[in-house]
């Protein structure tokens, strides 16, 4: 049977695969291309927690900047990354993911996701190997109007922008529409591939209807007075809206198009087809500007001292996950780079990092037995500064600490010195 034929067009989408010498993924980017126009496209990367979404950015960026871990949260802020591809430059935002309102942690994450509502482009990375309970269609319905209200080319969420900048005004600001695609990720954990149709189906449900919301939203803001045409938020969630319009109701939607979707195994890196046909279809996405926001060579907006905790944290939630308390900071307390006056090349890095805690019991569970966890973890995270700064000679020193006084761990006061 010929599944395509019976299956909306969105969900079966085949591209022609891409050969590996063609691939995006590995073609270098070229410093003399002949083209001067430059293109850029700004992508938020949002989700559940746990779905992929800093994965995904390390694999579309090709770089490691964002700490990856089984634990949820792992993201804490806002990411930055960037991929320069010939005259092309793909603007990745990395945010937390978020479930649910009324926890604590996911609250404030929340808030940090808020100003992704300027990028010009929305990638929602569900988890499809988890099922779709209520609390996640809701999470998801909520992400994707985000997404359709965006409005077009970043700005200011770099933290040091300098906001007393003229506006952009490049042509792609008043071209670019609000859009979203779908990135299915882990695919690999989900068997009978079969079972992905269903996931993509009940996610285009809810894509659907939350376009034609916004779609009625925006047609009742032009014309003022047709306020019983809209659905009601809950109504998207029961998936009864559109059936539920009258025809005349019918008449006036205009159906935008929908979503992409992708199938991807953020895991396999890139070697997984969906990922290089997902940064094929980013970099075709692009439109023309007159400036990039970062030069072709910077893959992020982390300092290197912060890409070293950001290291250091993935070790830290890998060796601890479950038992690992959120409630840690980290502090760089000694930084020194010996360079090679002739190369420039890093010939020893010394890093002396704290990580502060607020119990003894905390304190207990991030040494571990006889310092073991920690050396554990110092050692891998070694392992992957030797790679980020291409230097064999890494020292760096972790100190777990708690602050010192009882009153300061009591108000939250995380200084110790
Ligand atoms: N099996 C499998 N695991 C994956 C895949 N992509 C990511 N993971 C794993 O999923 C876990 C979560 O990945 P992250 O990238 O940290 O997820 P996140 O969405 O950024 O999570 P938060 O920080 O909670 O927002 C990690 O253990 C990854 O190794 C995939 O394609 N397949």
């Amino acid at each position: 049977m010929n599944v395509t034929r019976t299956l909306p067009r969105w969900i079966v989408r085949t591209r022609t695969r891409t050969r590996r010498s063609q691939c995006v993924i590995c073609r270098p980017f070229a410093t003399s291309d002949p083209s001067p126009k430059r293109r850029r496209l700004d992508i938020a990367i949002v989700g559940l927690p746990n779905a992929g979404k800093s994965q995904i950015l390390n694999v579309l960026t090709a770089s490691r900047i964002s700490a990856v871990s089984p634990k949820r949260h792992t993201t804490v802020q806002t990411v930055l990354g960037a991929r320069t591809l010939q005259n092309t430059q793909l603007l990745f935002v990395d945010t937390p993911g978020f479930l649910r309102h009324d926890d604590a942690v996911d609250r404030d994450l929340m808030s940090s996701t808020a100003h992704v509502s300027q990028v010009d482009f929305t990638l929602l990375v569900v988890d499809a190997a988890r099922r779709l309970t209520t609390d996640v269609q809701e999470s998801l319905v909520r992400l994707m109007l985000q997404a359709l209200q965006t409005e077009g080319r970043l700005e200011g969420i770099l933290e040091n922008d300098d906001n007393d900048d003229e506006p952009s005004t490049t042509t792609a600001t008043t071209v670019l529409k609000p859009k979203f695609a779908v990135v299915l990720n882990k695919v690999d954990l989900v068997y009978p591939k079969v079972k992905l149709l269903d996931v993509a189906m009940e996610i285009g449900a809810l894509a659907e209807e939350c376009i034609c919301y916004h779609h009625l939203e925006q047609q009742q803001e032009e014309e003022e007075g047709r306020s019983d045409s809209r659905p009601s938020l809950e109504s998207i969630l029961s998936s009864s809206s559109l059936s539920t319009r009258t025809p005349q109701q019918l008449d006036t939607i205009i159906l935008p198009q929908m979503p992409m979707f992708f199938y991807v195994s953020a895991l396999a890196r890139d070697k997984d087809p969906g990922m290089q046909d997902l940064l094929q279809f980013l970099l075709e996405e692009a439109t023309n500007c007159d400036e990039w926001e970062l030069d072709p060579y910077e893959l992020t907006n982390l300092s290197p001292e912060e890409r070293v905790a950001e290291i250091v944290r993935e070790q830290l939630y890998r060796a601890l996950h479950q038992e690992l308390p959120y409630q840690l900071r980290q502090k760089n307390r000694f930084w020194h780079i010996d360079t090679d006056l002739k190369t420039g090349v890093p010939r020893r890095i010394q890093i002396w990092q704290d990580i502060i805690v607020m119990t003894a019991s905390h304190r207990d569970i991030v040494r571990g037995h006889q310092g073991r966890t920690l050396e554990h973890i110092r050692l891998r995270a070694t392992k992957e500064l030797q790679k980020l700064f291409q230097c064999t000679v890494v020292d760096l020193q972790l100190h777990v600490k708690l602050p010192k006084s009882k009153q300061q761990r009591r108000s939250r006061d995380w200084s110790i010195e």
